[in-house]
């Protein structure tokens, strides 16, 4: 039987119910699955119920974002880290966003993808109403985390992208290898948790929110596959040894919804990125 994405008045109200009751949203995704709803579908509903009762209980209407001073410095040409200088290419104040170059090597770019080669597993993401990892045709990469302690490599990346960051070195989580295939991508997405999501709390309370993302490109690509940005309308094209690097939390703990992004669909060859997501405080 085709599974429901729609819900009928006597559910939307039994869901809300529910969320009033402060039921854990693990229960209520379990009961409308065995209602035969599309558990995708259940979960945006559960989440996005969730999400308005905090709006509810917050101030009416969110302010714009405010933006200061970038925690990238980023004026001159050059970023100068302790063993490498980075090119800034393109640089965007309102949202931060920057295009680096230079930021690895070629062969720093080839010894990453083979620190990650057999690690790869198929990509998933943080289910905003539950918490749980889950693989979703949203995200139809393959992804593995690198922990720094597996190499010295690893140890010197991470202090130069703390470096070009300007963040310390513990609030980044470990560096995470994506690999794409023909027509693999990653729909538009922010890299914040959304606050008001129950299924985000866990990962807040480790290290706090994320604040900022740096994506280093570590191939050619033959075709598209660009990071894409569609409420700026901005398109990075994959470059090895390049990046892009963007921010959207301030000191006012604002998230700005306009660093939106995604992975286009890769049109020909394969595509790999390293991801570090830097955190508000210390990621264990
Ligand atoms: O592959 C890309 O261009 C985007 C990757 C991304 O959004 C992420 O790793 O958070
Ligand atoms: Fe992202």
């Amino acid at each position: 039987m085709e599974k429901y994405t729609h819900l009928p008045d006597e559910w939307d109200r039994w869901l809300d119910a529910s969320v009033e009751k402060d039921c854990r949203p693990d229960d209520i995704l379990a009961a409308m699955v065995a209602a035969n709803y599309d558990s995708a579908f259940a979960e945006q509903a559960i989440a996005a119920r969730f999400a308005q009762r905090a709006a509810g209980e917050r101030r009416p209407a969110a302010e714009p974002y405010r933006y200061g001073t970038p925690r990238i410095c980023h004026q001159g040409n050059l970023i100068r880290t302790s063993d490498r200088d980075v090119r800034v290419l393109v640089r965007l104040n309102e949202p931060v966003v920057a295009v680096l170059d230079n930021v690895l090597s070629a062969e720093e770019c080839d010894a990453v993808i083979a620190l990650a080669r057999d690690k790869l597993a198929p990509s998933a993401t943080l289910s905003p109403a539950t918490g749980k990892n889950q693989v979703r045709e949203t995200r139809t990469s393959s992804g593995a985390f690198l922990p720094e302690a597996d190499s010295a490599l690893l140890r010197r990346l991470n202090r130069r992208i703390a470096e070009i960051t300007n963040s310390p070195v513990e609030n980044g989580e470990a560096l995470h290898v994506l690999h794409y295939g023909v027509g693999a991508e990653y729909r538009p997405h922010p890299d914040y948790f959304e606050p008001a999501s129950p299924g985000f709390a866990a990962t807040l309370r480790r290290g706090g929110q994320r604040v900022a993302t740096l994506i280093i490109y570590l191939n050619d690509v033959e075709d598209a596959g660009d990071t894409v940005f569609p409420q700026l309308g901005l398109s990075v094209v994959p470059k090895k040894g390049a990046a892009v690097y963007f921010e959207y939390m301030n000191e006012d703990g604002q998230l700005d919804a306009a660093t939106l992004h995604g992975g286009a669909p890769v049109g020909a060859g394969e595509k790999w990125v390293a991801t570090k997501w830097v955190r508000q405080d210390v990621f264990r």
